[in-house]
């Protein structure tokens, strides 16, 4: 995970908007002035319901559709079988699977509640309210059945305000048809309950459930204009996300569901489900060929889950996919990111920055004898940056170093093959640009010092680091000096011309670059190519709705592309 610890980011987001991916590109209207602004790194805000009520069985009954999941769903069955008679109670846990589950329906803009019979044993019922209380949920209990009073006020409350599901993994006929009764949907799992027709939904295991809800919900809606989303990323990826409410289960506000793809289910019956697939693959790969020129799939192979997304687009190719594996894979390699970014240097026009990519040249080995000769050619003097060719997806592909002399090339510990890049001296500060559908937002942020002075601090030994754990950004002492230099400023127009180029020439929904200024000439370098970034430091309030926009446009586009 990136920390960006040592980062202060000077916030200046600039909203300009214009580009449709189906049109040509036209002229960007200009959003707000940009505002340099020293502000902390914004926190994650909390989810919509936490601001508005601290008590969380309130909170869920301000929403559309609310979830009460009785504790046999989450309880792990054999502990909470119950204790002999000369045995200790059992601690409660969770059965496998519950915590993944809840973690996502806390930020999947549903009213939770987890609920008990009244009756059940106190360690256990002030297991599931510490448990409702630590993802937010709303907590009920149900009184023991007397007559027809099977249900307690708040869920015949809610009852009344919108659609209401139960899951359950215990089978209580009399409550199932009670909650029917009024309107409530009732999932059973692993539990085979009631007859077909009883209106009953019966699923195999716990992780069918958010796909179950969210086909019930798209029903629900009954509105054409609901698409489901299944996306596919690494847990911690997929938190950083949700945290920001960006994969609702209750529809965005322009209509999207999102479900995760669960590689533990069969694929084909969930993509059957989805209108939509969100990934980043390279969350999913095992393993990339250094010595072989990436050219999806060639070069590069992925979990079995993955591998089985790539066949069934395959065989499905107007399916919608954000992004597409092919447009992808240059982003993989720093060599033909480094193309990309020569072909955009005809951009240059008088009078404005000159926008180029740095400097670079490929190297299979670090040996000195021929190594002089290469940098001479390649227009290349110390000191150079050295990345991986490599430029995701495995674990050293951030794995670089700063090189004042040829000496240090000895014992370099950066994987080859490797690019060595022109270190431009930017003061600094690095502006990183998200493309977001046809929306560009850029965030300023803390960068890697000039060489002068990281070059005092080396020695005669190259600076190795990691760029997403230990990037060697400035000191506060330095940023002040830096702060005293002429720091030519970003040109907008010439970026966003870039942005627009790259969009056009990547065919990817999402992606980011970084621009640094080169301190002296000016000139705007483009160092870095990412897709599907992480993008945390435009304001949810900005970036959410951008990101929703961005996904359904990539379906109207793809599908206006099917209908011609
Ligand atoms: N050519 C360069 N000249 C000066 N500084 C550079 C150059 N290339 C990279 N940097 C600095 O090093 C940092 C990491 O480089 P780069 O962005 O290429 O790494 P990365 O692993 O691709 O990072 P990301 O997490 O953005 O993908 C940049 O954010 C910038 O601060
Ligand atoms: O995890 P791999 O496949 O190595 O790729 C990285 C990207 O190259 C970086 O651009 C991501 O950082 P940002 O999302 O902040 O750009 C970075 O995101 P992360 O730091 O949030 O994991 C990674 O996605
Ligand atoms: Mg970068
Ligand atoms: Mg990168």
């Amino acid at each position: 995970m990136k920390t960006n610890k040592n980062v202060k980011v000077l916030s200046a987001f600039r909203h300009l908007s214009a580009m449709r991916p189906q049109d040509p590109p036209g002229p960007l209207t200009r959003g707000p002035t940009a505002q340099e602004l020293l502000l902390p790194p914004s926190p994650a805000p909390t989810p919509k319901a936490e601001q508005r009520d601290p008590n969380p069985a309130a909170m869920a009954m301000e929403r559309p559709v609310r979830l009460v999941l009785d504790a046999s769903l989450l309880l792990d069955p054999v502990v909470s079988g119950g204790a002999g008679p000369h045995e200790a109670a059992p601690v409660p846990t969770l059965r496998p699977g519950a915590e993944a589950l809840l973690r996502r329906l806390r930020h999947s803009n549903l009213g939770v509640a987890i609920c008990h019979p009244e009756e059940m044993p106190t360690t256990v019922s002030g297991f599931l309210e510490m448990t409702a209380n630590l993802y937010s949920f709303g907590y009920i209990s149900l009184p023991a059945p007397t007559g027809n009073n099977l249900l307690n006020e708040s869920v015949l409350e809610w009852s009344g305000s919108s659609c209401c599901f139960y899951a359950t993994s215990r089978v209580d006929e009399d409550l199932f048809s009670e909650l029917q009764s009024h309107n409530w949907r009732v999932i059973a799992v692993d539990n085979e309950c009631g007859t077909k027709d009883s209106g009953v939904v019966n699923i195999g295991k716990l992780q069918e459930l958010l796909i179950t809800l969210s086909i019930l919900i798209k029903k629900e809606m009954a509105s054409s204009s609901v698409l489901m989303v299944g996306y596919a990323m690494k847990p911690s990826r997929e938190e950083d996300f949700a945290k920001r409410g960006a994969f609702p289960l209750y529809p965005s506000e322009n209509g999207l569901i999102f479900v995760p793809l669960s590689f533990e289910l069969p694929l084909a019956s969930q993509l059957k489900e989805v209108d939509i697939i969100l990934h980043k693959m390279t969350d999913e790969i095992i393993s990339i060929d250094p010595n072989c020129s990436i050219s999806f799939p060639r070069g590069i192979s992925f979990s079995a889950g993955m591998s089985e997304v790539i066949r069934f687009m395959e065989e499905h190719p107007d399916f919608c996919i954000v992004d597409p594996f092919k447009n992808i894979s240059p982003l993989l390699d720093r060599l033909q990111i480094q193309e990309i970014l020569v072909r955009l240097q005809e951009l240059g026009s008088e009078g404005r920055p000159k926008l180029r990519a740095p400097h670079s040249l490929k190297v299979i080995n670090f040996n000195g004898s021929e190594l002089q000769k290469q940098l001479a050619e390649a227009n290349l003097s110390f000191p150079l940056i050295v990345k991986p060719q490599v430029a995701c997806g495995v674990a050293d592909a951030h794995n670089m170093a700063l090189v004042f002399q040829i000496e240090e090339f000895s014992n370099l510990s950066v994987p080859l093959p490797a690019i060595l890049q022109e270190y431009i001296d930017h003061g600094s500060k690095i502006f990183k640009f998200y493309v977001i559908g046809d929306k560009v937002f850029h965030a300023v942020k803390n960068s890697m010092p000039n060489a002068n002075l990281l070059k005092s601090s080396s020695g005669d030994e190259p600076l190795t680091f990691n760029s997403l754990k230990t990037l060697p950004v400035a000191t506060k002492e330095q940023l002040l000096q830096n702060s005293v230099q002429d720091n030519k400023s970003l040109n907008i127009d010439v970026v966003e011309e870039a942005a627009k180029r790259l969009k056009e020439s990547l065919g990817l929904t999402i992606f980011g670059f970084d621009v640094v200024v080169q301190e002296g000439s000016g000139d705007h370098v483009i160092v870095d190519l990412n897709y599907l970034p992480s993008f945390k430091e435009v304001p949810d309030s900005e970036a959410m709705p951008a990101f929703w926009d961005a996904i359904r446009q990539a379906y109207e586009s793809k599908k206006g592309k099917v209908q011609t």
